[in-house]
C-alpha cells in the first residue's frame, strides 16, 4: 500500500513525531511506502512531495518541533475548486489512503474529500485542544507547559512592583490553554472566549485584591477573549484571506482600560508563537506517536472517513464527520472550577 501524508494549519509540537510513527509503522508492520506532500493542501494542488523512508533523518525528528513537511493555508474556495487536481495528484502518485494531520480546518477539508470518495484517515493536531471527540490533541501539553512557566515567572516581578500583569496566551475559539495555565500557575483571573468579560467587574476584582493588602494581580487572557458588548469595544481587525478573524490584542486593550479606570499600573505580556515552537513534551511525543501508529493501522484496515482520538487512556477511531461538526470549547463547570481561585 502507498500512504500519502500532509500537515496543515498552524504548526504544532509533535507533528514530526506523528510523521515518524506513520513511516515506521507503514514500513515495518505492513511493508508499505509513504509519500509526504509539502506545505499542507498546497502540496496536493501542486504535486510537490517527497518519498519518506525510516532512515536516520526521519528517526531523529521525534523531539523536533514544527513539521519537516512544511505547512500552509489555502483559501477554502480555491481548495474546493481544485478537487480534480487533488484527485489527479493522488492517482499520479498511486496513493491508496491519505492521512492529513491538522486542526479543525484541515480535518474539515479531509472530511469533504472523504465525502467525495477519497480514502482518508485524519489525525487531530492543535495547541488549542479544541477538536471534538478527542480528550486531548498533541501540542496542547507543550504549549501549556510554556505558558505555565511564563506565568510562574511573572508572579515575582509583579509582586516586586505591586503591578497588574496581563498575559495573553493563544486560544482562538477555545480557552483551554488559558484555563489550564491559569490553574497551574495560580492566576487571579482567567478570561476565555467562552465567557465574555465585564471590564467593570475585572476592575472591581483588581481593586479588592490590592485593598486587602495583596501585592499583585495576574490575569491570563486568551487571545480570543471578548468583552461583553456594553462593557468596552475592541478595535476591529477584519478577516484574513483564509477567513480567520484578525485579532487586535485584547490584553493590551484591556490593560489600557484598567489603567484608565482605576489608575493601577499594568504590564502586558503576549506569549504568541513561543507557545508553538520548539521541542514537544514527553506527553506530546507519546500521544503523537500513538496517533501515528493507530492512523496507519486504520488506513490498512480500511477504516476510512475516521479520525484517531484519545478517549481516556485508549486510542480509538471516531467519525471524521462528527469530529468536525463542532469545536470542543470549555464547558461551564470547568470554568467554575478555575473561578474558585479568582480574586
Ligand atoms: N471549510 C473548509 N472547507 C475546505 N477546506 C478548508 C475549510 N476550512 C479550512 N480548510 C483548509 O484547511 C486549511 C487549514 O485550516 P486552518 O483553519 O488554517 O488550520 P487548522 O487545520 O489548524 O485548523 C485551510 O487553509 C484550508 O485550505
Ligand atoms: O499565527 P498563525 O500561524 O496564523 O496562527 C495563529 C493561530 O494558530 C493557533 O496557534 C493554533 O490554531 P490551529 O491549530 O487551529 O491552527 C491558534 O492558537 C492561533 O490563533
Ligand atoms: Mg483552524
Amino acid at each position: 500500500m502507498r500512504i500519502g501524508i500532509l500537515t496543515g494549519g498552524g504548526d504544532c509540537p509533535g507533528l514530526n513525531a506523528v510523521i515518524r510513527a506513520i513511516v515506521r509503522t507503514s514500513e515495518n508492520r505492513y511493508g508499505s511506502s509513504v509519500v509526504g506532500f509539502r506545505d499542507g493542501w498546497r502540496g496536493l494542488l501542486e504535486d510537490r512531495k517527497e518519498r519518506l523512508r525510516f532512515d536516520d533523518r526521519v528517526d531523529s525528528i521525534l523531539a523536533r518541533g514544527g513539521t519537516i513537511l512544511g505547512t500552509a493555508r489555502v483559501n477554502p474556495e480555491i481548495l474546493r475548486s481544485g478537487l480534480d487536481r487533488i484527485q489527479q495528484t493522488l492517482d499520479d502518485n498511486g496513493i491508496d489512503v491519505l492521512i492529513p494531520i491538522g486542526g479543525e480546518g484541515t480535518l474539515t477539508a479531509a472530511h469533504w474529500l472523504s465525502e467525495s470518495g477519497v480514502p482518508v484517515v485524519g489525525v487531530p493536531k492543535t495547541i488549542d485542544n479544541d477538536i471534538a471527540c478527542t480528550d486531548y490533541t498533541f501540542g496542547f501539553n507543550t504549549a501549556l507547559a510554556i505558558a505555565t512557566e511564563a506565568i510562574d515567572r511573572l508572579h515575582t516581578t509583579a509582586e516586586s512592583h505591586q503591578r497588574v500583569m496581563l498575559v495573553e496566551v493563544m486560544g482562538r475559539h477555545a480557552g483551554w490553554i488559558a484555563l489550564h495555565s491559569g490553574l497551574a500557575a495560580g492566576a487571579h483571573l482567567t478570561l476565555i472566549p467562552e465567557q465574555p468579560f465585564d471590564v467593570e467587574e475585572v476592575c472591581a476584582m483588581v481593586k479588592r485584591r490590592f485593598q486587602r493588602g495583596d501585592s499583585h494581580f495576574i490575569c491570563v487572557v486568551a487571545e480570543g477573549a471578548e468583552p461583553k458588548p456594553d462593557s468596552m469595544t475592541l478595535r476591529e481587525g477584519g478577516v484574513d484571506e483564509f477567513g480567520h478573524k484578525r485579532f487586535t490584542g485584547v490584553a493590551q486593550q484591556l490593560g489600557a482600560e484598567i489603567e484608565r479606570r482605576i489608575g493601577k499600573e499594568v504590564r502586558t505580556t503576549v506569549l504568541g508563537h513561543v507557545q508553538r515552537g520548539g521541542t514537544p513534551t514527553a506527553y506530546d511525543r507519546v500521544l503523537a506517536t500513538r496517533f501515528g501508529i493507530n492512523a496507519t493501522d486504520a488506513a490498512h484496515a480500511g477504516e476510512h472517513g475516521k479520525m484517531v482520538a484519545l478517549r481516556g487512556s485508549e486510542i480509538e477511531l471516531v467519525s471524521l464527520g462528527e469530529a468536525v461538526d463542532h469545536l470542543k470549547v470549555v464547558p461551564q463547570n470547568s470554568y467554575d472550577e478555575a473561578a474558585a481561585f479568582f480574586g
